[in-house]
Order: C-alpha cells, then structure tokens, then sequence
C-alpha cells in the first residue's frame, strides 16, 4: 500500500456504513477497506492498520459475498478473520469469462463515474448514452469528462450535446495532459471519495489518470513493478491515491465495462420510450406497423426521433444479449426492445 491514511473518514468511510454496524460488533470487530486483491489475499487498511489477510469468509452467502476492492468488511479485532460485508452503495460486476463462477466483482463503493470521452471525431452520442445507463444501473453518479479541448475549436458544442442527454448532468471539459485543465474534476476526487473511469481506447483515460495522481504516478510504480523476488507483482485489482487526497479504482475489468442486465437502467433512461409502450395497443407491440402503436403515433407528431428509438433497440438488444449469456438466467418479466 503506497500511502498510510491514518483516519476512515479518509479512506472513504461515510454515515451508510457507520449505521451498519451494531454496538456488539463494535466492540469485537474493526472497520477496515479493502485497498487490493491478490491472487487469495487482500490488502486492507483501517484506523491505524495495514494488512494482507485472508478474503475468506466462514458463512459467505452467495457469489457476491466475498471482498473486492472498495469494500468496507468488518474484520476480529483478534484474528483479522473476515466476519461480514458491510452492504455496498453500489457494485460493478459482470459475467465472468470462461468457467467457474459465473460472475465476476470488479469494484465496489464507487461514488463518482467518470464517463471519459474525446472532442473528436470519435466522439458518440449514443455511446455516452450507454454508459449513462451503465452509471444508472450501477447506482453511481456519473460525470462525463470531454478530453483533447485543446485540439478543437469549439468545445461548447460537445459540451452542449452532452448536457443534453441528461438534465442537470455534470459535463466538464479538460485538456488531460494539463494539470490545471484537470483541476476542475478535484472537487471529485477529495479526501475520502472514490471515483472510477470508463471510456473507449485512445480517448486520454490513461493519460487523466496519471495527471490525477500526480507525483503519485510515478513513485509508486517503480515501487509496484518488481516484487522482493524480482518478479513483476500479481496485483489483480487496487485503489491508487489521487493527488488530491481521494481514491481511484482503475483496473482493465472497471475500463472494459459493459452494460449487463441493465435493463432497468435503460427504462430510466428512455423512460419516455418505456411509457410510450405502454400505451400501444397490444402488449407484444414491435413498435413496427402494428395497428395502435403509441411509438409510431409519437414519432408522427415528431416527440419521437427514429434515431431515439434505435438507440433504445440497441441497447435494448444489446442488454439481452449480455444479460442471456449469465450463468444465472433470470426470467425476465417484462424486457424492452423490440421483441417477436
Ligand atoms: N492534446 C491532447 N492529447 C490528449 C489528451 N488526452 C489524451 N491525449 C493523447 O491521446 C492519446 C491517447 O491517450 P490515452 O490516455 O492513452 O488514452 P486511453 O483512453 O488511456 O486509451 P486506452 O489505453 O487505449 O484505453 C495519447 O497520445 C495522449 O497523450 C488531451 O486532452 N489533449
Ligand atoms: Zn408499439
């Protein structure tokens, strides 16, 4: 672990978490995060301790209770011994690849997204769009950071046509590799806050990170490339200091993010769309020619764009896909999107 944090409040402990935890616990156990999995050890860090314990947990309950990074446990004071999760204010995860457990925990207890995007030509609005209904699912607020101001003549555009995927969505616009450009996101990433990032390639996310953590950057990895053997370390998942005093989850799983059974993000995104359905006149609607179809009756009257509607479809379709290829199946009540 690269720094000692002396206080909870500054490794990210807040009232929803204090509120858990019953006086008896108190006495017998300690609150600690987990700062770092390994390959069956994490590391974690609480008033005035640091260590590399076991993740095991004696009565675990289900594939999502065992730590991940950002995690709040209650450990023994005595043996160290994982006795619970405290319950999580959010949690990315998605299926995991190949076999064994179905599902794998990339990140919990973040507070602050940052949807990463470019002033480019690469710039997507429907991209966005999916990852603000990413953020929505996930239960996390969202900021979208406009990289490369510097390399367009007209910022304002981009930040005009982000602004109005959500209202009163927070949109800063930042030249990455300029540390006072990037300053405007501190307010984010303060003592004890913890933020992740999420972008397409090439759009300055390594780039943002290594200005956000500043002297950090650097110093820690000649630290963290070779272990006392020589050998590059196994680190799976960790949360690196930010100059400012917070915490960045910055893993490839968090980066490489998919929506993934999402669909209640979604209906809140397009929850116009979702309540136009609900009007059509047959409930199997395919929003196509069918008689009584509110949707297309909406996009006549022009309160419906084609172009709406067909991000709607494929992240619609895009969710079933992701969510059908869990282990776990889970019926679907009422899914969204066009259906046969
Ligand atoms: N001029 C300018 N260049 C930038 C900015 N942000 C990133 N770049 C450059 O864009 C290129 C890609 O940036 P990266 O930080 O590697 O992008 P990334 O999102 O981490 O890409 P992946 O690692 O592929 O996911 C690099 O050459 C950066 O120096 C910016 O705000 N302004
Ligand atoms: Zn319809």
């Amino acid at each position: 672990m690269e720094v000692n944090v002396p206080t909870l409040a500054d490794l990210g402990w807040k009232p929803v978490f204090s509120t858990q935890v019953s006086a008896e616990e108190d006495q017998q156990c300690q609150p600690v995060r987990v700062m770092a999995v390994h390959r069956g050890m994490i590391a974690v860090a609480g008033e005035g301790l640091e260590a590399m314990i076991s993740p095991r947990i004696s009565n675990s309950q289900g594939e999502e209770d065992r730590p991940t990074v950002g995690d709040w446990l209650l450990i023994d004071r005595d043996s160290q011994e994982v006795m619970r999760i405290l319950t999580r204010v959010n949690l990315f995860k998605r299926p995991a690849p190949g076999h064994g457990r179905s599902i794998q925990l990339i990140a919990a207890n973040v507070d602050t997204l940052f949807i990463v995007a470019s002033c480019n030509q690469d710039f997507s609005v429907p991209r966005l769009e999916r990852y603000l209904v990413l953020a929505r699912e996930v239960g996390v607020t969202p900021v979208v950071v406009l990289t490369k101001i510097d390399l367009t003549n007209d910022p304002e555009a981009f930040r005009e046509a982000a602004c109005e995927l959500q209202p009163g969505l927070q949109v800063e616009l930042v030249n990455a590799r300029d540390p006072a450009s990037v300053a405007r996101l501190a307010g984010r990433c303060g003592l004890g806050e913890t933020v992740a990032l999420l972008g397409s390639s090439g759009v300055g996310k390594s780039t943002l990170v290594n200005t956000l953590r500043g002297s950090d950057s650097i110093l820690t990895q000649a630290v963290r490339e070779i272990d006392g053997k020589g050998r590059h370390t196994t680190t799976v998942r960790e949360m690196h200091r930010l100059d400012q005093g917070g915490w960045l989850m910055d893993t490839p799983g968090m980066r490489e993010f998919q929506i993934s059974d999402a669909t209640s993000g979604i209906a809140e995104v397009f929850d116009d769309i979702v309540a136009l359905t609900l009007e059509c006149r047959f409930t199997n609607c395919g929003h196509e020619a069918e008689p009584g179809c509110a949707i297309q009756a909406a996009m006549a009257q022009g309160t419906l764009t084609l172009t709406r509607l067909e991000r709607w479809r494929k992240l619609s379709a895009e969710d079933i896909v992701n969510t059908d290829s869990l282990a776990e199946r889970r019926s679907r009540t009422r899914g969204a999107g066009k259906r046969k």
